[in-house]
C-alpha cells in the first residue's frame, strides 16, 4: 500500500477472510455492482512467463456476461493495450500502468495520474536496467508506458539481490520515479500521489458510479491492489485473490482465479435476479 494515503484502514491476515463466495446476493445487498478486476492472478494465472498470461475463452464469457449487466472495468499494472489485447472486449474500461492510463467505450482515453512528465526518465531507466540485468539468467525488463516492471521470477535464488540492488542504484539517479513491489517482480513507477485506488475513484467519478444504489467491488491478488482495497474501505467490497506477503486490506477472499470467475458469474446472475 502507498504510503500516507489511507488512515484507519483495517489489515487482516488474507487467510483470516470469509469467502466471498456463499452468497453473493447478500455481499451486494440490494445494490447493483460496479465491478474493478486486476488482471494477473485474478483473471488469469500466475505463469512464468507474462507474455503466457492469456485470459480463458471461458473467462472472456464470464467478463463479457457481466459487462452485459453492469460497469466492468481492468484495472491492471501491465500496459494498457497489452491487458486490453489479453482481455479482447470492447465494452470494458481499461486501467493500465497502475491506473495513470485509462480508456474504455465511446472514444473515453484519459491519463488523469499526470504521468506524462516522467516518460523521459522511464526510457533512461529502461536502457540502464536492460544493460546492468544483461548477464544476469532470467531477469527480464517489461517496459509499460508508464511503468517498467522488472521481473525476477526466472532469476537464480542467489541472484535475486543482485537484480534488487540494480533497481535501487538506477531509482537513485532517477527522483521521477519510485519503487514499487510484487509478485517476484520490483517496478519503477512515476513517482506521484496516484495508484490503482485513484483510478477507480476517478472512473467511478467519470462514469457517474457515486450512487447509492451502486457498490463498487475490487477484486485482486497482489500490493498493488491493496490501494484499492484500502480506497474502497467503507464504500465498497474488496476482495482479495489467494495471497501475498502481507496483510490486506480487503474483506472477502477468493481462493484462485477459478473461484473469481463462479463469484462473477454468480455475480452476474444476482444483477439478473434484481432486474
Ligand atoms: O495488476 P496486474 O494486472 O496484476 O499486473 C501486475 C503485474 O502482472 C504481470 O506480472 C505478474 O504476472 C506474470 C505473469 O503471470 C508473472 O510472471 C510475474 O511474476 C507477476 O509479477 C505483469 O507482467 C506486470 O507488468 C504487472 O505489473
Amino acid at each position: 500500500m502507498e504510503n500516507n494515503t489511507h488512515r484507519n484502514i483495517k489489515q487482516t491476515n488474507p487467510n483470516e477472510l470469509p469467502s466471498a463466495l456463499p452468497d453473493v446476493q447478500q455481499l451486494i445487498g440490494n445494490k447493483k455492482p460496479a465491478v474493478f478486476l486486476d488482471y494477473d492472478g485474478c483473471l488469469s494465472p500466475i505463469v512464468k512467463d507474462p507474455d503466457k498470461a492469456i485470459l480463458t475463452e471461458a473467462m472472456r464469457s464470464t467478463l463479457r456476461r457481466l459487462a452485459d449487466v453492469c460497469s466492468v472495468a481492468v484495472v491492471s499494472g501491465r500496459d494498457r493495450a497489452d491487458v486490453k489485447g489479453l482481455v479482447q472486449l470492447e465494452n470494458l474500461y481499461y486501467a493500465g500502468s497502475h491506473g495513470f492510463d485509462i480508456s474504455g467505450p465511446g472514444n473515453l482515453h484519459t491519463e488523469p495520474g499526470g504521468a506524462a512528465a516522467a516518460i523521459p526518465a522511464l526510457d533512461v531507466a529502461q536502457e540502464e536496467l536492460k544493460e546492468q540485468l544483461q548477464n544476469i539468467e532470467g531477469a527480464f525488463v517489461e517496459r509499460k508506458r508508464y511503468a517498467i516492471a522488472v521481473h525476477y521470477r526466472n532469476v537464480p535464488e542467489e541472484q535475486v539481490s543482485e537484480v534488487l540492488e540494480v533497481v535501487q542504484e538506477v531509482l537513485a539517479k532517477h527522483q521521477e520515479l519510485k519503487p514499487g513491489p510484487g509478485k517476484k517482480i520490483m517496478e519503477l513507477k512515476p513517482n506521484l500521489d496516484w495508484h490503482k485506488g485513484k483510478a477507480v475513484l476517478w472512473l467511478m467519478d467519470k462514469l457517474e458510479l457515486n450512487q447509492p444504489d451502486i457498490v463498487p467491488l475490487y477484486i485482486g491478488d497482489d500490493l498493488t491492489d491493496e490501494d484499492a482495497f484500502a480506497t474502497l474501505q467503507g464504500q465498497g467490497v474488496g476482495i482479495m485473490v489467494g495471497e501475498h506477503d502481507a496483510l490486506t486490506a480487503a474483506e472477502y477472499r477468493l481462493e484462485d482465479v477459478t473461484e473469481v470467475q463462479v463469484f462473477l458469474e454468480a455475480l452476474t446472475k444476482a444483477v439478473k435476479q434484481q432486474a
